[in-house]
């Protein structure tokens, strides 16, 4: 009779032993491995073991002339591939102002091009809100301006950075993310939300708040009578702003790849608000946790996908921005292809050859079935 090495015999046990565990109903403890759940006692949770739970600790980072931020904060985690950018502006609901935009590019940039950052979260100061969207105070006839005499809308660049960063975003939502600041969420990679979140658009709403800003602004801060009492009854009515704005590009068509086109027209068109577990249900959020473990939970999915490989999330990133961003995404797809081509001996080939004035020899690259 044949027989069976210590080797065998260890790996037959193994698979029982994992074949078994699949069978277990998920939450059992199943065994003396510490897993949250028994199904996860397979090879490659012994070997890697548990995702970290340790208190990160935050370096704060100035922008890269040295100067600190005043409308963000910007922090790297010290040891660990993680960027935190926070829109700093509590009190207005962390509304961002074209400096608020710029200084967030800025610190998008930085995180890019830093090799040791691999997951960039982006945040608002303070629980009651992640970003309530453009500030109103700076919008002008033709968009949003501060320091310089000219309006923008942008934050519209801001969104396009967002979604070709080739570096995983994260969305951390506590309180509420309206407007502007809910379409910032859903350009990002994924979102996860504390159980205070609050989800919507506000833009196609009566225009009481915005024209009650114009007005006052024509009349060099004076406000009519009139227009304080139509504010305070409609205050009392619905008491969520109303801007009269509506964002057409992704804010419109991400949205409906995320929560499908019947929920995103109910979404602009009635421009209610959604609590965190309505949003989760919609697929606009990946997770809801309670407001005090959201930055631990947000950190656990960080250092999950630090874990995997850049490159495959990288280009997956793009892959799954692809066919939605037509030749945008096509670029950023090939872009990434060139780049791993660049990495190989093939591709070396071609680059030596020419350096050297001499032809290329492909002939011992495989020509792949
Ligand atoms: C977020 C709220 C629901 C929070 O309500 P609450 O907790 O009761 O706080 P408040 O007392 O309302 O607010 C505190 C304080 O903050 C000020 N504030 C809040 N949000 C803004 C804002 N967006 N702009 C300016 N100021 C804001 C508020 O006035 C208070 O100030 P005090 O001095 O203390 O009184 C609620 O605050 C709320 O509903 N806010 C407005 C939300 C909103 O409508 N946002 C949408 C703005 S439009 C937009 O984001 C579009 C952005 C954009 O650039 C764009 C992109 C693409 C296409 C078009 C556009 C475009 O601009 O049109």
């Amino acid at each position: 009779m044949a027989q069976i090495s210590d080797k065998e015999l260890n790996a037959v046990t193994r698979r029982i032993a994992t074949f078994s565990n699949h069978l277990l109903p998920v939450g059992s403890s199943g065994g003396s491995i510490g897993f949250c759940n028994a199904s996860m006692n397979d090879s490659y949770h012994r070997i890697h073991g548990e995702v970290p739970s340790h208190e990160v600790e935050w370096k704060t980072a100035c922008d890269e002339h040295g100067k600190e931020f005043t409308d963000i904060i910007c922090e790297k985690a010290v040891d660990e591939g993680i960027a935190k950018i926070t829109i700093n502006r509590p009190q207005r609901r962390n509304a961002f102002r074209p400096q608020t935009i710029k200084e967030l590019m800025r610190a998008f940039n930085d995180a890019r091009d830093d090799s040791s950052v691999g997951v960039i979260i982006l945040t608002g100061k303070g629980t009651k809100a992640f970003c309530s969207g453009g500030d109103q105070e700076f919008r002008k006839a033709d968009g949003y301006a501060d320091f310089e005499n000219f309006g923008r809308l942008n934050v519209l660049d801001l969104q396009v950075q967002i979604r070709r960063l080739p570096k995983p975003v994260i969305a951390m939502v506590a309180g509420y993310a309206v407007g502007g600041g809910h379409v910032l969420h859903m350009v990002c990679d994924l979102t996860i939300a504390a159980d205070n979140a609050i989800f919507g658009q506000t833009g196609p709403k009566v225009l009481t708040y915005h024209l009650l800003c114009y007005f006052c602004n024509k009349a060099h801060k004076k406000c009519p009578a009139w227009l304080i009492v139509i504010f305070l009854l409609d205050s009392v009515a619905g008491p969520n702003c109303k801007v009269g704005s509506f964002d057409a590009g992704y804010g419109s068509s991400i949205m409906s790849r995320l929560v499908g086109p019947k929920k995103a027209r109910e979404m602009w068109f009635l421009a209610r608000f959604y609590t965190a577990s309505e949003a989760e249900k919609m697929g606009l959020v990946n997770a809801v946790v309670p407001l005090e473990k959201l930055e631990q939970e947000t950190i656990k999915w960080c250092r999950e996908i630090l874990r995997n490989s850049p490159t495959a999330i990288r280009v997956l990133k793009s892959a799954l921005n692809a066919v939605d961003d037509g030749h945008a995404g096509l670029q950023e797809l090939g872009g990434n292809a060139t780049l791993i081509f660049y990495g190989t001996e093939e591709g070396n080939e071609g680059k030596t050859a020419y350096v050297q004035r001499r032809r290329p020899d492909f002939s011992k690259f495989p020509r792949r079935p």
